[in-house]
Protein backbone atom coordinates (compact mmCIF):
# COMPACT_ATOMS: atom_id res chain seq x y z
CA UNK A 1 0.00 0.00 0.00
CA UNK A 2 1.23 3.24 -1.05
CA UNK A 3 0.52 6.19 0.37
CA UNK A 4 1.75 10.03 1.25
CA UNK A 5 3.71 10.81 4.45
CA UNK A 6 2.81 12.30 7.51
CA UNK A 7 2.32 15.68 6.02
CA UNK A 8 1.46 14.95 2.23
CA UNK A 9 -1.29 12.82 3.86
CA UNK A 10 -2.71 15.66 6.44
CA UNK A 11 -2.46 18.53 3.46
CA UNK A 12 -4.49 15.55 1.43
CA UNK A 13 -7.31 15.98 4.20
CA UNK A 14 -7.31 19.10 5.36
CA UNK A 15 -6.85 21.22 1.38
CA UNK A 16 -10.14 21.03 0.64
CA UNK A 17 -11.65 22.37 3.91
CA UNK A 18 -13.95 25.12 3.34
CA UNK A 19 -14.74 27.20 6.63
CA UNK A 20 -18.70 28.08 6.45
CA UNK A 21 -19.40 32.19 6.24
CA UNK A 22 -21.04 32.20 9.61
CA UNK A 23 -17.71 30.86 11.52
CA UNK A 24 -15.03 32.67 8.80
CA UNK A 25 -14.66 35.68 11.36
CA UNK A 26 -14.27 33.37 14.80
CA UNK A 27 -11.80 31.71 13.48
CA UNK A 28 -8.87 33.94 14.51
CA UNK A 29 -5.87 31.03 13.74
CA UNK A 30 -7.02 28.30 11.57
CA UNK A 31 -5.55 24.55 10.79
CA UNK A 32 -2.02 24.40 10.09
CA UNK A 33 -0.54 26.54 13.40
CA UNK A 34 0.24 25.05 17.13
CA UNK A 35 -3.18 25.23 17.68
CA UNK A 36 -6.62 26.67 16.43
CA UNK A 37 -7.99 30.13 17.94
CA UNK A 38 -11.29 30.83 17.93
CA UNK A 39 -13.22 33.84 19.65
CA UNK A 40 -16.17 32.95 21.69
CA UNK A 41 -19.59 35.55 21.66
CA UNK A 42 -21.03 37.39 24.45
CA UNK A 43 -24.09 35.78 25.96
CA UNK A 44 -22.77 32.25 24.98
CA UNK A 45 -21.23 29.35 26.94
CA UNK A 46 -18.80 27.30 25.03
CA UNK A 47 -19.12 23.49 25.06
CA UNK A 48 -16.78 20.54 24.40
CA UNK A 49 -17.28 16.67 23.89
CA UNK A 50 -15.04 14.27 22.42
CA UNK A 51 -15.57 10.79 21.48
CA UNK A 52 -13.25 7.52 20.08
CA UNK A 53 -14.27 5.28 17.67
CA UNK A 54 -12.14 2.42 17.56
CA UNK A 55 -12.57 -0.41 14.41
CA UNK A 56 -13.84 -3.71 15.72
CA UNK A 57 -15.08 -1.91 18.60
CA UNK A 58 -17.51 0.45 16.97
CA UNK A 59 -16.70 -0.21 13.14
CA UNK A 60 -16.04 -2.96 10.85
CA UNK A 61 -15.28 -3.96 7.42
CA UNK A 62 -18.29 -5.83 7.45
CA UNK A 63 -20.60 -3.05 8.97
CA UNK A 64 -19.37 0.29 7.61
CA UNK A 65 -17.75 2.23 4.02
CA UNK A 66 -14.90 4.69 5.34
CA UNK A 67 -17.56 7.02 4.60
CA UNK A 68 -19.83 5.83 7.49
CA UNK A 69 -17.09 5.64 9.60
CA UNK A 70 -16.67 9.70 9.23
CA UNK A 71 -20.13 10.27 9.36
CA UNK A 72 -20.74 8.20 12.36
CA UNK A 73 -17.26 10.10 14.01
CA UNK A 74 -18.73 13.10 13.75
CA UNK A 75 -22.40 12.55 14.50
CA UNK A 76 -21.78 10.88 17.92
CA UNK A 77 -20.30 14.06 18.99
CA UNK A 78 -22.40 15.93 17.16
CA UNK A 79 -25.13 14.40 18.80
CA UNK A 80 -23.51 14.98 22.34
CA UNK A 81 -23.46 18.94 21.44
CA UNK A 82 -27.78 18.50 20.75
CA UNK A 83 -27.77 16.76 24.33
CA UNK A 84 -27.25 19.71 25.88
CA UNK A 85 -29.03 21.95 24.18
CA UNK A 86 -26.46 23.37 21.98
CA UNK A 87 -25.21 24.30 18.36
CA UNK A 88 -22.04 22.93 17.11
CA UNK A 89 -19.63 24.72 15.57
CA UNK A 90 -16.08 23.64 15.46
CA UNK A 91 -14.55 19.82 15.31
CA UNK A 92 -10.64 18.57 15.66
CA UNK A 93 -9.67 15.20 13.99
CA UNK A 94 -7.10 12.19 15.42
CA UNK A 95 -6.75 9.26 13.37
CA UNK A 96 -4.89 6.53 13.88
CA UNK A 97 -4.10 4.84 10.66
CA UNK A 98 -3.12 1.42 10.25
CA UNK A 99 -1.84 0.38 7.21
CA UNK A 100 -4.56 -2.02 5.88
CA UNK A 101 -6.20 1.42 4.68
CA UNK A 102 -5.91 3.25 1.72
CA UNK A 103 -4.98 6.63 1.36
CA UNK A 104 -8.62 6.61 -1.00
CA UNK A 105 -10.08 5.42 2.22
CA UNK A 106 -8.87 7.72 4.45
CA UNK A 107 -9.94 10.43 1.98
CA UNK A 108 -13.22 9.22 2.00
CA UNK A 109 -13.42 8.91 5.83
CA UNK A 110 -12.73 12.55 5.88
CA UNK A 111 -15.73 13.35 2.68
CA UNK A 112 -18.21 11.29 5.69
CA UNK A 113 -16.99 14.15 7.78
CA UNK A 114 -17.25 16.66 5.67
CA UNK A 115 -20.48 16.49 4.06
CA UNK A 116 -22.16 16.15 7.71
CA UNK A 117 -19.73 19.13 9.24
CA UNK A 118 -21.21 21.23 5.75
CA UNK A 119 -24.84 20.25 6.81
CA UNK A 120 -24.64 22.06 10.12
CA UNK A 121 -22.21 24.51 9.15
CA UNK A 122 -19.05 23.51 10.98
CA UNK A 123 -15.05 24.27 10.40
CA UNK A 124 -12.29 21.67 11.07
CA UNK A 125 -9.86 23.41 12.87
CA UNK A 126 -7.20 20.88 14.05
CA UNK A 127 -6.44 17.20 14.38
CA UNK A 128 -3.65 14.55 14.75
CA UNK A 129 -2.30 11.69 12.17
CA UNK A 130 -0.53 8.93 13.70
CA UNK A 131 0.78 5.02 12.55
CA UNK A 132 -1.09 2.36 14.15
CA UNK A 133 1.56 0.04 13.98
CA UNK A 134 0.90 -3.96 12.35
CA UNK A 135 -2.83 -5.06 11.39
CA UNK A 136 -3.88 -2.80 14.66
CA UNK A 137 -7.04 -1.45 14.01
CA UNK A 138 -7.86 2.47 12.58
CA UNK A 139 -9.17 4.85 15.66
CA UNK A 140 -10.67 8.21 15.12
CA UNK A 141 -11.16 10.76 17.64
CA UNK A 142 -13.56 13.71 16.97
CA UNK A 143 -13.57 16.47 19.35
CA UNK A 144 -16.16 19.14 18.84
CA UNK A 145 -16.85 22.49 20.32
CA UNK A 146 -20.20 24.21 20.51
CA UNK A 147 -21.97 26.70 22.24
CA UNK A 148 -25.18 27.52 23.83
CA UNK A 149 -27.13 30.43 25.67
CA UNK A 150 -25.20 31.57 28.73
CA UNK A 151 -26.67 29.53 31.33
CA UNK A 152 -28.94 27.63 28.86
CA UNK A 153 -27.35 24.45 28.92
CA UNK A 154 -29.56 21.23 29.20
CA UNK A 155 -28.19 18.86 31.79
CA UNK A 156 -29.24 15.26 32.97
CA UNK A 157 -28.97 16.43 36.47
CA UNK A 158 -32.77 18.58 35.88
CA UNK A 159 -35.96 15.84 36.50
CA UNK A 160 -37.90 15.97 38.74
CA UNK A 161 -40.48 14.03 40.22
CA UNK A 162 -44.28 14.36 38.67
CA UNK A 163 -41.97 14.97 34.89
CA UNK A 164 -42.93 13.30 31.55
CA UNK A 165 -40.41 11.17 29.78
CA UNK A 166 -39.79 11.94 26.32
CA UNK A 167 -37.71 10.44 23.25
CA UNK A 168 -37.30 12.36 19.95
CA UNK A 169 -37.75 9.62 17.51
CA UNK A 170 -37.58 5.63 17.35
CA UNK A 171 -34.83 3.22 19.16
CA UNK A 172 -33.66 0.21 18.01
CA UNK A 173 -33.18 0.76 14.10
CA UNK A 174 -29.21 1.11 14.82
CA UNK A 175 -29.10 -2.15 17.02
CA UNK A 176 -31.29 -4.02 14.40
CA UNK A 177 -29.51 -2.58 11.59
CA UNK A 178 -26.13 -3.52 13.21
CA UNK A 179 -27.11 -7.14 13.62
CA UNK A 180 -28.55 -7.54 10.07
CA UNK A 181 -25.18 -6.36 8.79
CA UNK A 182 -22.98 -8.06 10.77
CA UNK A 183 -25.37 -11.26 9.71
CA UNK A 184 -25.06 -10.67 5.67
CA UNK A 185 -22.06 -7.99 5.36
CA UNK A 186 -22.80 -4.45 4.25
CA UNK A 187 -22.05 -5.73 0.36
CA UNK A 188 -25.17 -8.51 0.51
CA UNK A 189 -27.72 -7.04 2.68
CA UNK A 190 -31.09 -7.41 0.98
CA UNK A 191 -32.52 -4.39 -0.14
CA UNK A 192 -35.42 -5.40 2.70
CA UNK A 193 -33.05 -4.51 5.59
CA UNK A 194 -31.30 -1.28 4.09
CA UNK A 195 -33.20 1.55 6.32
CA UNK A 196 -32.64 -0.20 9.24
CA UNK A 197 -28.24 -0.50 8.12
CA UNK A 198 -28.41 2.60 7.13
CA UNK A 199 -30.15 3.70 10.55
CA UNK A 200 -26.71 2.12 11.81
CA UNK A 201 -24.13 3.63 9.42
CA UNK A 202 -25.68 7.19 8.98
CA UNK A 203 -27.20 8.29 11.91
CA UNK A 204 -28.32 11.82 12.21
CA UNK A 205 -27.72 13.91 15.34
CA UNK A 206 -30.81 15.84 16.53
CA UNK A 207 -29.72 19.33 17.17
CA UNK A 208 -32.52 20.82 15.83
CA UNK A 209 -34.83 19.45 18.41
CA UNK A 210 -31.92 19.98 21.07
CA UNK A 211 -32.55 23.86 20.22
CA UNK A 212 -36.26 23.46 20.35
CA UNK A 213 -35.92 22.09 23.59
CA UNK A 214 -33.61 24.67 25.08
CA UNK A 215 -35.22 27.75 23.43
CA UNK A 216 -38.59 26.52 24.98
CA UNK A 217 -37.09 27.95 28.10
CA UNK A 218 -38.75 24.69 29.98
CA UNK A 219 -37.39 22.74 32.67
CA UNK A 220 -35.33 20.07 30.78
CA UNK A 221 -33.27 17.32 31.73
CA UNK A 222 -31.71 15.64 28.51
CA UNK A 223 -29.50 12.77 27.30
CA UNK A 224 -28.53 11.21 23.77
CA UNK A 225 -28.85 7.74 23.58
CA UNK A 226 -25.95 5.99 22.23
CA UNK A 227 -25.28 3.17 24.62
CA UNK A 228 -29.20 2.61 24.52
CA UNK A 229 -32.60 3.64 25.88
CA UNK A 230 -32.14 2.00 29.71
CA UNK A 231 -28.53 2.83 29.96
CA UNK A 232 -29.27 6.74 29.23
CA UNK A 233 -32.46 6.61 31.49
CA UNK A 234 -30.14 5.73 34.09
CA UNK A 235 -28.03 8.02 33.83
CA UNK A 236 -30.85 10.46 33.93
CA UNK A 237 -32.03 8.53 37.32
CA UNK A 238 -29.05 8.98 38.79
CA UNK A 239 -28.03 12.49 37.70
CA UNK A 240 -31.79 13.60 39.21
CA UNK A 241 -32.02 11.38 42.13
CA UNK A 242 -35.37 10.27 40.94
CA UNK A 243 -37.07 6.88 39.67
CA UNK A 244 -38.14 7.00 35.93
CA UNK A 245 -40.51 4.77 34.71
CA UNK A 246 -40.99 3.72 30.67
CA UNK A 247 -44.42 2.73 29.84
CA UNK A 248 -43.13 0.11 27.28
CA UNK A 249 -45.81 0.41 24.89
CA UNK A 250 -45.40 3.86 24.08
CA UNK A 251 -41.25 3.73 22.97
CA UNK A 252 -41.48 4.52 19.62
CA UNK A 253 -40.04 1.57 17.04
CA UNK A 254 -39.86 1.74 13.63
CA UNK A 255 -41.96 -0.86 11.82
CA UNK A 256 -38.89 -2.37 9.97
CA UNK A 257 -37.35 -3.45 13.53
CA UNK A 258 -40.85 -4.94 13.89
CA UNK A 259 -40.41 -6.94 10.34
CA UNK A 260 -36.87 -7.73 11.21
CA UNK A 261 -37.36 -8.74 14.43
CA UNK A 262 -39.96 -11.18 13.27
CA UNK A 263 -37.76 -12.32 10.40
CA UNK A 264 -35.23 -13.56 12.53
CA UNK A 265 -37.46 -14.63 15.75
CA UNK A 266 -35.16 -12.34 17.89
CA UNK A 267 -36.87 -10.15 20.56
CA UNK A 268 -36.83 -6.44 19.15
CA UNK A 269 -36.82 -5.13 22.88
CA UNK A 270 -33.00 -5.79 22.56
CA UNK A 271 -32.63 -3.38 20.19
CA UNK A 272 -34.54 -0.64 21.51
CA UNK A 273 -34.25 -0.63 25.26
CA UNK A 274 -30.24 -1.91 25.37
CA UNK A 275 -29.24 -1.92 21.76
CA UNK A 276 -28.12 2.09 21.31
CA UNK A 277 -26.49 4.17 18.71
CA UNK A 278 -29.76 5.21 17.77
CA UNK A 279 -28.79 9.43 18.68
CA UNK A 280 -32.03 10.20 19.60
CA UNK A 281 -32.62 12.58 22.41
CA UNK A 282 -34.36 11.24 25.82
CA UNK A 283 -34.96 13.76 28.09
CA UNK A 284 -38.12 14.58 31.06
CA UNK A 285 -39.88 18.26 31.02
CA UNK A 286 -43.02 19.23 33.47
CA UNK A 287 -46.38 18.15 32.39
CA UNK A 288 -47.46 21.65 32.04
CA UNK A 289 -45.44 21.56 29.47
CA UNK A 290 -46.39 18.61 27.32
CA UNK A 291 -48.30 19.72 24.90
CA UNK A 292 -46.19 23.29 24.36
CA UNK A 293 -43.40 21.29 23.44
CA UNK A 294 -45.55 18.62 21.50
CA UNK A 295 -46.53 21.88 19.34
CA UNK A 296 -43.44 23.66 19.14
CA UNK A 297 -41.56 19.61 17.83
CA UNK A 298 -44.57 19.73 15.38
CA UNK A 299 -43.68 23.46 14.11
CA UNK A 300 -40.56 22.42 13.53
CA UNK A 301 -41.68 19.49 11.88
CA UNK A 302 -40.28 17.18 14.39
CA UNK A 303 -41.75 14.84 16.47
CA UNK A 304 -41.60 14.22 20.30
CA UNK A 305 -42.91 10.28 21.69
CA UNK A 306 -44.28 10.53 25.83
CA UNK A 307 -43.08 7.23 26.95
CA UNK A 308 -43.25 7.26 30.52
CA UNK A 309 -42.60 9.55 33.80
CA UNK A 310 -41.01 10.19 36.92
CA UNK A 311 -41.60 9.81 40.59
CA UNK A 312 -39.97 10.18 44.08
CA UNK A 313 -37.89 7.38 45.23
CA UNK A 314 -34.86 5.52 44.30
CA UNK A 315 -32.15 6.63 41.74
CA UNK A 316 -33.51 3.83 39.50
CA UNK A 317 -35.37 3.08 36.17
CA UNK A 318 -38.71 0.84 35.99
CA UNK A 319 -40.71 -0.78 32.79
CA UNK A 320 -44.66 -0.61 32.82
CA UNK A 321 -45.41 -3.16 30.80
CA UNK A 322 -49.02 -2.60 29.09
CA UNK A 323 -50.42 -5.55 31.42
CA UNK A 324 -49.71 -2.43 34.05
CA UNK A 325 -47.07 -4.65 35.85
CA UNK A 326 -43.88 -3.05 36.28
CA UNK A 327 -40.28 -4.03 36.78
CA UNK A 328 -36.99 -3.15 37.56
CA UNK A 329 -35.38 -2.13 33.92
CA UNK A 330 -31.82 -3.47 33.51
CA UNK A 331 -28.98 -1.21 33.98
CA UNK A 332 -27.88 -2.46 30.59
CA UNK A 333 -26.54 -1.07 27.60
CA UNK A 334 -23.16 -0.71 25.70
CA UNK A 335 -20.61 -1.21 28.75
CA UNK A 336 -16.68 -0.85 26.85
CA UNK A 337 -15.50 -3.26 29.33
CA UNK A 338 -18.75 -5.91 30.31
N1 LIG B 1 -10.67 9.35 29.68
C1 LIG B 1 -11.45 10.34 30.12
N2 LIG B 1 -10.92 11.42 30.70
C2 LIG B 1 -11.73 12.42 31.13
N3 LIG B 1 -13.06 12.42 31.05
C3 LIG B 1 -13.65 11.36 30.47
C4 LIG B 1 -12.89 10.27 29.97
N4 LIG B 1 -13.74 9.37 29.44
C5 LIG B 1 -14.99 9.88 29.60
N5 LIG B 1 -14.95 11.07 30.22
C6 LIG B 1 -16.11 11.89 30.60
O1 LIG B 1 -17.03 11.07 31.32
C7 LIG B 1 -18.40 11.35 30.98
C8 LIG B 1 -19.10 10.07 30.49
O2 LIG B 1 -18.54 9.62 29.26
P1 LIG B 1 -19.40 8.88 28.16
O3 LIG B 1 -20.21 7.81 28.80
O4 LIG B 1 -18.48 8.47 27.06
O5 LIG B 1 -20.36 10.05 27.67
P2 LIG B 1 -21.21 10.06 26.32
O6 LIG B 1 -21.99 8.76 26.33
O7 LIG B 1 -22.08 11.26 26.42
O8 LIG B 1 -20.20 10.13 25.22
C9 LIG B 1 -18.37 12.45 29.94
O9 LIG B 1 -18.58 13.67 30.60
C10 LIG B 1 -16.93 12.38 29.40
O10 LIG B 1 -16.46 13.64 28.95
C1 LIG C 1 -18.62 -3.98 14.77
C2 LIG C 1 -19.47 -3.43 15.87
N1 LIG C 1 -19.71 -4.14 16.98
C3 LIG C 1 -20.47 -3.63 17.98
C4 LIG C 1 -21.04 -2.40 17.86
C5 LIG C 1 -21.96 -1.88 18.97
N2 LIG C 1 -21.45 -0.74 19.71
C6 LIG C 1 -20.16 -0.39 19.73
S1 LIG C 1 -19.89 0.99 20.66
C7 LIG C 1 -21.54 1.13 21.06
C8 LIG C 1 -22.07 2.18 22.00
C9 LIG C 1 -21.61 3.58 21.70
O1 LIG C 1 -20.22 3.74 21.82
P1 LIG C 1 -19.50 4.50 23.02
O2 LIG C 1 -18.05 4.49 22.76
O3 LIG C 1 -19.98 3.97 24.34
O4 LIG C 1 -20.09 5.95 22.78
P2 LIG C 1 -20.43 7.08 23.84
O5 LIG C 1 -21.47 6.50 24.78
O6 LIG C 1 -19.16 7.37 24.55
O7 LIG C 1 -20.94 8.20 23.01
C10 LIG C 1 -22.26 0.07 20.48
C11 LIG C 1 -23.72 -0.13 20.65
C12 LIG C 1 -20.77 -1.67 16.69
N3 LIG C 1 -21.26 -0.44 16.48
N4 LIG C 1 -20.01 -2.21 15.70
MG1 LIG D 1 -18.13 9.03 25.17
MG1 LIG E 1 -23.84 11.56 25.38
MG1 LIG F 1 -20.13 5.37 26.20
Amino acid sequence: MKRRDEFGLIRLLTGGQQTPDTLASRLVVGNGDDAAVMSGRTGYDWIACCDTMVEHVHFARRTMRPFDIGHKALAANISDIAAMGGIPLFYLVSLGLPASFEEAEIVEIYEGMSRLAATYHMALVGGDTVAIPGDGPLTITVTVLGEVETGRSLTRAAAKPGDRIFVTGPVGSSGAGLHALLACGIDELPERWQTIAEAHRLPMPQVTAGRVLGESGARIALNDVSDGLASEAWEIAEASRATLVLTEDTIPIADDVVAYAAATGLHAQEWTLYGGEDYQLIGCAPPDEQERLTRAFQDAGLSLHWIGYVTEGLEQVRIRRASGEEALLAKKGYNHFQ
